[in-house]
């Protein structure tokens, strides 16, 4: 019998509960499973519960019930740990200037790095690898709050996968976007060699960018499925408050 190990999943949500210290309880028992490569959307009609959910993943907020684990490694607040999880789970937050705050495109992309111990030569080339697989290697010098919207977005994914993650969580990558910035990231999201979870409203860009989806509601998930099948179910997105823009029709893209 030929032996292979069995690499665990990007992400393991197993069980998880959240209540807020008001009491409200946001998650009622979340199980979520990603592979390692695969893209997900995270769909779900606002305050259902999915920012909750994403600030579980780095141990921000920490399950009232429950687990969630990162390639195999279960968050925890032991300092260690969660140092790790930090490392592995890229967040890219909606607004890109809550992540760029140096003088500099490449200073940005290279100060998680720097953070880990990197130096040199071996930053330089994180920096480098990073800008290039956004396409904005050729800005590195430029001061971040130069550069446009879209741009300065992109500049955010490399500042995260500068940290080589295990999953790049994006939190509305598309908002604030034109046409074409909008295309263009999509096309290099698509090409990136990690896993991806997407949370989103804009149907069209989940179906554009992820084979699967699932729809949080009221801190559940309700349903996980291959995105086409879930965005030609009118029933289902109308219960679950969600719309596709008009004449947009669900197809491979
Ligand atoms: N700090 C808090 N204290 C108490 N309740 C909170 C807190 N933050 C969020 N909530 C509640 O938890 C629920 C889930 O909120 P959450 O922000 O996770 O939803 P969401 O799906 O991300 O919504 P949106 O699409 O609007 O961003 C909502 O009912 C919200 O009102």
């Amino acid at each position: 019998m030929i032996g292979y190990v069995q690499q665990p999943p990007s992400l393991d949500v197993r069980g998880v509960r959240y209540a807020y210290p008001d009491g409200h309880v946001a998650l009622h028992g979340v199980d979520l499973t990603v592979p390692r490569g695969d893209r997900v959307a995270l769909l779900g009609p606002n305050g259902a519960g999915k920012t909750t959910l994403v600030l579980h993943l780095n141990g921000i907020l920490t399950p009232t019930g429950g687990t969630v684990s990162v390639g195999g490694l279960t968050v925890s607040r032991e300092r260690d740990t969660l140092a790790e999880i930090r490392r592995r789970v890229g967040i890219v937050f909606q607004d890109p200037d809550d992540q760029l705050f140096l003088p500099t495109v490449a200073e940005d992309v290279a100060f998680g790095p720097a953070n880990l111990g990197l130096r040199g030569a071996e930053l330089a080339a994180r920096v480098d690898e990073a800008l290039a697989a956004v396409g904005m290697a050729e800005h590195r010098d430029r001061a971040p709050h130069h550069l446009s919207f879209g741009q300065r977005r992109r500049v955010a994914v490399a500042t995260v996968l500068a940290m080589r993650p295990e999953i790049l969580v994006l939190d509305e990558p598309s908002s604030n976007l034109d046409p074409a910035a909008r295309r263009e990231l999509a096309e290099i999201l698509r090409g990136l060699p990690v896993t991806l979870l997407m949370v989103t409203h804009d149907l069209p860009y989940a179906a554009e960018l992820c084979d699967r989806s699932v729809i949080l509601d009221a801190g559940r998930v309700v349903a996980d499925a291959p995105t086409l099948e879930l965005l030609s179910d009118e029933r289902l997105l109308a219960e679950h408050r969600l719309e596709l823009p008009y004449g947009f029709v669900p197809r491979p893209s």
